[in-house]
């Protein structure tokens, strides 16, 4: 079995080493420009159009990351990139959703604990108790309960909080309300103070974060986006913030990254910012997950993660 391998920053000799120890009787090796060399398998973020076209022999193409917009943006200009019928993976979970968790978990808290108002009432040398916000009042919203959006969901119930969730089809989270379809969509925002986002990037979900939508959600809503910036309108939550509809806003991806140093988003009190690493690609469990994947595929088996090029995710 061959497999090549491209990805412009992560660790490949480590990949190498790593994906050969999972799978001994394998071959393999980095691709370089000019490699027309038969492979069974591709692992790939940002793949050269040239890696994968014409490839025929390929049993599987292994994205190294959940979201595949940017693979699927560059197959709609390159049509022939992935030949008919080879099926596209993803990587689904891996250690991405405790790393998801964490991040909303402790944004939630920090809010509800009313951080951000200290910390300003701190700027002024206040000492001044205000009143606790009540669970009741705190209702949080994923937008998205998949593979990540479903774990977040089930942690914030745990703390406590009314949590629902909107996707295309209904959930069944413990302790989560399930909403699903554009007909369901204004439901979910009616009430909602927290809004996480954890959507894929498709042509049905860009820009969904935007002042019509914002205007639906409680009074003194917060706004995580931990999936893809083309979700939100920036200048609709700038004004958001500016009308108070919005309270705060948490924000790990961009529509342009690295946020260019000039972007009003940096200066702005209410907003707080990471650099695009809510939840980063564990090799260890990728490697582990692939290797699965790969001997149920040469079992003849239909593995979970293959990505739909229907539903764009
Ligand atoms: N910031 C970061 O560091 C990272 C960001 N991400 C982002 O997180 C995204 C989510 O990942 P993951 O949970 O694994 O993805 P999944 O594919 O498992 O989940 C996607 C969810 O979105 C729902 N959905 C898709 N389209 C629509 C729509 N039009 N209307 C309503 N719901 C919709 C799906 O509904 P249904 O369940 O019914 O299909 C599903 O619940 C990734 O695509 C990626 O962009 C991922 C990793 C790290
Ligand atoms: O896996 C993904 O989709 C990511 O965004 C990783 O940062």
């Amino acid at each position: 079995m061959d497999i090549i391998f491209h990805h412009p920053t992560f660790d490949t000799q480590f990949w190498l080493d790593g994906m050969q120890q999972q799978l001994p009787g394998a071959t393999v090796r980095q691709w370089h420009p000019g490699d027309n060399q038969p492979a069974d398998y591709a692992l790939v973020w940002h793949p050269p159009v040239e890696m994968l076209s014409g490839r025929r022999e390929l049993k599987g193409v292994f994205a190294l990351g959940a979201g595949v917009d940017s693979i699927l943006s560059k197959l709609q200009a390159h049509p022939d990139m992935l030949p008919d019928g080879v099926p596209l993976f993803r990587l689904e979970d891996t250690g991405m959703a405790l790393q998801m968790q964490e991040y909303a978990v402790s944004q939630v808290l920090h809010w509800f604990r009313r951080f951000d108002d200290y910390q300003a009432l701190k700027q002024q040398a206040k000492w001044q108790p205000l009143e606790d916000y009540r669970r009741e009042d705190f209702t949080i919203g994923l937008l998205g309960a998949g593979v990540l959006g479903g774990k977040v969901a089930e942690s914030l119930a745990a703390w406590g909080f009314p949590v629902r969730c909107w996707s295309r089809s209904k959930k069944n989270y413990p302790g989560v309300t399930s909403y699903a379809g554009t007909e369901e969509l204004s439901a979910f925002l009616n009430g909602t103070r927290v809004l996480i986002n954890l959507l894929p990037n498709t042509p049905q979900t860009v820009g969904i974060i935007n002042s019509q939508l914002l205007e639906q959600l409680a009074d003194e809503a917060f706004i995580m986006n931990l999936a893809r910036g083309v979700h939100l309108v920036e200048n609709d939550l700038l004004a958001a913030l500016e009308s108070g509809k919005v309270k705060g806003a948490m924000l790990d991806v961009f529509a342009k990254e690295p946020l260019p140093a000039n972007s009003p988003l940096w200066k702005h009190p209410r907003i707080a910012i990471t650099p695009h690493l809510a939840a980063v690609t564990r090799p260890l469990e990728a490697m582990e997950y692939i290797a699965k994947t790969i001997r149920e595929i040469e079992k003849g088996e239909s593995p979970s993660g293959q990505v739909s090029l229907h539903n764009g995710y």
